[in-house]
């Protein structure tokens, strides 16, 4: 993270730029006061931020439908947003304003004051993305949709499309106004399909607290070397350096969950709500003994509980969730969740967790899955001269 001047500052030399029509209704567009740009996570790299990065407060994450089968159309799309997240994520404006007042402004212009607020955009791809361009044979073996899993209750309205872009920042209107522009200037080629903004609490350095109250994402992987060998595609194809995202909107019954005893809200997870300790330690980071048992001969960490069940499995993936809140829905209680996303290098690993899952994790009483997407994100784009999906792009 740097400081730069950014878009405040451009914006104030622009219009000083056409003084002589300082009476014109370009006027409009007057800035405030100079701002200094900070906070900022730099667009270029081998790997797209918005992965590893640690999770910022917001999350703006839309899935896109293609309207078009025309490759060239859709390549020079991923360029100009590949122009335009390089200026959004480091302050700018999509581009600069123009001295004609006449015309739409080129950036919606809500971020005009607003640093970029560590904002991260990551974009991805679904299994249809290729079949609609007629690209199969460069559609990665596994990108297929998810299987089905046991009590799930997919809606078509949070499930499937084409594009994803993740916007996450510290700031939810920043996270907002990266998207609209995008979409904006795309809306030839694309529509939306669905959408979920979300949120994440926590002080400084703190693992975030979900709704049920828990600590989540202590158990995501801690060191460098595993974040790579979790999270990187290696291999031969255009997704080398890319990542397989997985999203869930996961509604979570908060007021069964209300009505439930701390202790058996203990035993779902396998941890301490108030530490974030694995049942039995102090700490939040203490080693989760899952095969450890009491005088009694019973495990500690419960069979049945959500991290008994994950660690089992010997997956491992990294979760890069948020809480959302929706209104009210039909039956009178909170549309309220967890938009989970993790990132994986293989889809299996979150599938082999999801069907350990099953119907036996405690934890399904009181949630339901109702939308999907699975996603190849390419890999970073590492100077001016590379674009978003170049290496795809390259070989069709
Ligand atoms: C298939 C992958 C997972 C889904 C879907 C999922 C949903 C989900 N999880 C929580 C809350 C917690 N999850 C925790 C741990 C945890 N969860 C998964 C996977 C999925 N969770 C894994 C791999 C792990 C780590 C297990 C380990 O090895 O330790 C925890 C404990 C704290 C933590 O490690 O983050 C909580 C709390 C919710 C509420 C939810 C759906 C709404
Ligand atoms: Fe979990």
């Amino acid at each position: 993270m740097h400081e730069e001047s950014g878009r405040r500052h451009f914006l104030k030399a622009t219009i000083m730029g056409a003084g002589v029509l300082a009476s014109t209704p370009l006027l409009a567009l007057t800035p405030r006061e100079t701002v200094k740009i900070h906070n900022i996570y730099p667009f270029y790299g081998k790997h797209q931020e918005g992965i590893l990065t640690p999770a910022q407060k917001h999350i703006y994450f839309i899935v896109l439908d293609l309207h078009t089968t025309e490759l060239d159309k859709i390549k020079a799309m991923f360029q100009m947003w590949t122009n335009y997240s390089a200026n959004l994520t480091s302050g700018k404006n999509v581009k600069n304003y123009s001295n004609n007042a006449y015309v739409p402004p080129v950036d919606t212009g809500e971020a005009d004051s607003l640093n970029p607020h560590n904002l991260t955009l990551t974009f991805g791809v679904s299994a249809q993305f290729f079949d609609k361009l007629n690209l199969t044979h460069l559609k990665p073996e596994k990108l297929r949709d998810l299987p089905a899993f046991p009590r799930e209750q997919l809606q078509e309205r949070y499930s499937g499309g084409d594009i994803c872009i993740q916007a996450c920042a510290d700031d939810p209107q920043v996270a907002f106004h990266a998207v609209r522009n995008l979409v904006r200037a795309a809306r030839s080629h694309i529509s939306m399909k669905w959408s979920q903004s979300g949120f994440n609490a926590f002080e400084g350095k703190d693992t975030p607290r979900n709704l049920f109250a828990f600590k989540d994402g202590t158990g995501n992987p801690q060191t460098p070397q595993k974040l790579d060998e979790t999270v990187w595609v290696n291999s031969q194809d255009w997704l080398n350096n890319g990542s397989y995202l997985v999203v869930r909107r996961i509604k979570m019954f908060l007021e069964t969950w209300d009505r439930t005893n701390l202790f058996s809200q203990e035993q779902t997870f396998g941890r301490h709500r108030d530490t974030g300790a694995p049942i039995g330690e102090k700490h939040e980071f203490d080693e989760v003994d899952i095969n450890k048992k009491d005088d009694k001969g019973n495990y500690v960490i419960p069979e049945v509980s959500h991290v008994h069940i994950a660690r089992k499995t010997g997956q491992s993936i990294l979760r890069r969730s948020y809480s959302y809140s929706d209104g009210i829905d039909e039956h009178g209680q909170f549309d309220a969740g967890l938009l989970f996303i993790s990132f994986q290098k293989d889809p299996e690993q979150f599938i082999k967790i999801q069907n350990a899952f099953g119907n036996i994790d405690k934890m399904n009483e009181y949630i339901t899955h109702m939308g999907t997407g699975l996603f190849a994100c390419f890999a970073g784009v590492i100077d001016e001269h590379d674009y978003l999906g170049k290496a795809l792009f390259e070989q069709a």
